[in-house]
């Protein structure tokens, strides 16, 4: 079946209101590929301006991590009632950076994506193994046990609110994109254990996201790869040429 292309912006912890109104003016003004859904994940601060500033029907505003409880006693956090209530309707969870500078868990993840779905927001699932865990061979064996953990906790129409993104965490911030049959095999490997663990029609129908030092040169050569349904951008997409990036797949 055909899966629509996704291509997620990560701002992580960029940006001013300024710089903010700069680059969705820019995705206002650009020619993007109407059959793309574009996702671009500002700062919690920015998540309303962002959305306010927006005038594009195929770009919606995510945020990058939401708490796994209703509400309450749990500063600094943000509640999916309040993403909600912000008409936010998407988050990135899961990401290399909160599970290794904040210890988020497998299971940690698995439950606020669950939280999240059950809610209302649609997630942007990531996973990737480490430099050491590929150098070992343990690649397919890590992004298995974290799917594992996911699939414990999601089940049925959830997986339809899930969109997943395969990031190397040795290509996120580096440079060094992962080659096309690096990012293939991987995507193949998550298809193959969603059809044997989960369904046939959810390994069809999941979007499995490429994540790493995507670019406006090397995301055409990934995009056309048979498992890689689009990107999760980092540092690019600050940039103009995350137009590219969204237009890749044309
Ligand atoms: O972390 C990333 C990728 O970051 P870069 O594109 O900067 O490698 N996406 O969530």
């Amino acid at each position: 079946m055909a899966r629509k292309f996704f291509v997620g912006g990560n701002f992580k912890m960029n940006g001013t209101k300024e710089s903010i109104k700069s680059i969705v003016k820019g995705l206002n003004e650009a020619q993007l590929d109407s059959n793309v859904e574009v996702v671009i994940a500002p700062p919690a601060l920015f998540l309303q301006l962002a959305s306010s500033e927006l005038k594009k029907d195929n770009v919606a505003v995510s945020a990058q991590n939401v708490y796994d409880k209703p509400n309450g006693a749990y500063t600094g956090e943000i509640s999916v009632a309040q993403l909600k209530d912000s008409d936010i309707h998407w988050t990135i969870l899961g990401h290399s950076e909160r599970r290794t500078l904040l210890g988020e868990t497998d299971e940690v993840v698995a439950s606020k994506t669950k939280f999240a779905i059950d809610g209302g927001v649609s997630v942007i699932w990531c996973c990737g193994e480490s430099l050491e865990e590929r150098e070992g061979g343990n690649t397919i064996s890590v992004i298995e046990r974290q799917l594992a953990a996911l699939a414990a906790k999601v089940s049925g129409d959830d997986w339809k609110k899930i969109v997943i993104a395969y990031e190397p965490i040795w290509a996120i911030g580096t440079g060094k994109v992962a080659t096309v049959q690096q990012a293939q095999e991987v995507h193949e490997a998550i298809r193959k254990w969603l059809r044997a663990n989960v369904s046939e029609a959810v390994a069809d129908e999941t979007r499995i996201l490429y994540g790493g030092s995507v670019n406006g040169k090397n995301c055409k050569d990934l995009a056309k790869e048979k498992d890689i349904d689009g990107f999760l951008v980092g540092g690019a997409s600050l940039k103009p040429e995350f137009i590219d990036i969204v237009n890749s797949n044309l």
